[in-house]
């Protein structure tokens, strides 16, 4: 027994050394520069991403300065820090994803994870229509139901004088309305005291845990697996993602059983995907209840993210702030009509706000490999077929040359219309945001709304509440913060 033992130990030794040595020397990958202890496993990623708490998108940035433009950053993967080579990289085509990443958001059949670019296309052509510009501008009335509900929840800010987190506001109100698209209700958390119910802390938490999972697959079907008190003794962020999205199914349950009431002022993702041409095998309730996950969760944590950001830096500057003012006050001489989409986005000042704060704030931090069928070409380098591939908008947004002085928050620069082709905050190609027009929508309309009603300062609230620290897919600034805490008042007109 002993002996056998020892014989399946050397069997494993020499397996290590074997695959050590074809890492290091014989893979197609070998002659790229980097770390050799990258090249050899994928603790390393494990150290940085787990351990050190979503700091591997930084340390790749690191080591780009070390090692130069395209360093090997895993034993599989390569990763290229030079904007000239987005375009390429997430041009157009039939380019799959990299297949490594499917499992770590737990919503594997999800758009967003699956790897097969002919199967994402099946599944995403359903979902196109409902994003477009036009359907977007038809949902406005929605968006400014759930804008009149939080100036209302302000209002009771600006009348008790007490201060808020504006983050959380932006969170619930983005959540109510990706959710009434999805479902044809909210949950209401723009209802909820202070904010204080949102989906924010069971995303991030799950969005961490997807650093684990991309390391070891079959976690999300353990934790699903446990009894809800065990899962809660473990990680008792993570169950509510497991909760929602048996919600989620109980929703989808009943649309599919018609049981359900079908709300007929607008079009409701899940109905339209259920009566959709997609075939029975993708109308499933669970890999339907995978894809409202994605949609709520991208919908929700990214736009809300970015609005507290944009609205941080515009509170912190008096100067943006006051000529932000004066072109609302000229653009909506009366801030009690309804809103109009179509004026707000044509506004110059309040787009180059949107967009510095698209560029500081990110939306998406880490990296999405791509995988060409044929080599590529990069600065003298022959990338081999499939060989998962990735940017970082990161690392874009901070590259000096096409944004100098990449710190700080400068909206000027975008009304450079020459800068325009460098905005890739929404991702590029067959895979970029599908949510595009609606997470613009949101952010023209609800920022220029509480700008415009609103005289805001901010309270105990500094840059490292809404600067980057940990990279969980989504954003994070320092696990202490408080937020972005803010005091109230109305506004008063600037222009009479
Ligand atoms: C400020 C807000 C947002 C930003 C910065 C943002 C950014 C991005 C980026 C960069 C990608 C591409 C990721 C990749 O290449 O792997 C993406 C994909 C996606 N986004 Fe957004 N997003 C935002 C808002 C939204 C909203 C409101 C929705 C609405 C549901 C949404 C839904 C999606 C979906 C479904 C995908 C996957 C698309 C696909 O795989 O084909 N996003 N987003």
């Amino acid at each position: 027994m002993q002996s056998l033992f020892s014989l399946a130990f050397a069997a494993f030794g020499v397996y290590l050394l074997a695959l050590s040595v074809y890492r290091l020397y014989l893979s197609p990958l070998a002659k790229f520069p980097g770390p050799k202890l990258a090249a050899l496993t994928r603790w390393y990623e494990f150290y940085f991403e787990v351990i050190k708490r979503g700091q591997f998108t930084f340390h790749i940035s690191d080591l780009h300065k070390q090692y130069g433009p395209i360093v090997r950053i895993t034993p599989h993967e390569l990763h290229v820090a030079d904007s000239k080579f987005w375009s390429t990289l997430y041009g157009p085509g039939r380019i799959d994803k990299y297949d490594v990443l499917q499992q770590r958001q737990n919503i594997p059949r999800s758009i967003f994870a699956t790897p097969e670019s002919d199967l994402h296309r099946l599944r995403k052509a359903p979902l196109l229509p409902l994003f477009s510009r036009q359907r977007i501008s038809e949902f406005q009335p929605v968006i400014r139901e759930k804008l009149d509900i939080l100036c209302s929840k302000i209002d009771e800010y600006v009348q008790s004088g007490k201060s808020f987190k504006i983050d959380r506001a932006l969170s619930a109100f983005s959540g109510d309305v990706i959710t009434t698209y999805v479902f044809g209700q909210a949950y209401n958390h723009l209802q909820s005291p202070d904010f204080k119910e949102t989906f924010h802390e069971p995303f991030m938490a799950a969005s961490e845990a997807g650093h684990l999972a991309n390391q070891f697959h079959w976690l999300w079907k353990v934790v699903g697996s446990l009894p809800d008190s065990v899962g809660m003794a473990i990680q008792p962020l993570v169950v509510p993602v497991i909760l929602l999205a048996r919600d989620f199914s109980a929703k989808l349950e009943a649309i599919q059983a018609g049981t359900a009431k079908e709300n007929s002022d607008h079009p409701t993702i899940l109905y339209e995907l259920v009566r959709s041409d997609l075939p029975p095998s993708e109308k499933t309730i669970s890999r339907l209840t995978e894809e409202a996950q994605l949609l709520v969760a991208a919908g929700l944590t990214t736009t809300s993210w970015v609005m507290s950001v944009t609205a941080f830096y515009i509170i912190r500057d008096k100067s943006i702030y006051t000529r932000l003012r004066s072109e609302l006050d000229t653009a909506i001489p009366d801030s009690t009509k309804p809103l109009s989409l179509q004026t707000v986005e044509k506004l110059p000042f309040l787009n180059a706000c949107i967009r510095e704060g698209l560029r500081l704030g990110y939306g998406v931090s880490a990296r999405s490999p791509r995988l060409w069928p044929k080599s590529l070409q990069y600065a003298g380098w022959t990338i081999p077929p499939r060989t998962p591939v990735s940017c970082t908008i990161v690392d874009h947004n901070h590259n000096e040359e096409i944004f100098p002085d990449s710190w700080t928050f400068n909206p000027d620069r975008w009304l450079d219309p020459f800068i325009e082709q460098w905005f890739f905050s929404f991702g590029k190609g067959s895979r970029g945001c599908l949510g595009v027009n609606l997470a613009m929508a949101e952010m023209h309309m609800c920022l220029s709304t509480l700008f415009r009603r609103y005289q805001f300062e901010l309270f105990e609230t500094d840059e490292s509440d809404v600067k980057l620290a940990h990279d969980f897919f989504l954003i994070s600034p320092k696990l202490d913060s408080q937020g972005v805490r803010v005091n109230v008042r109305e506004a008063e007109r600037l222009l009479d």
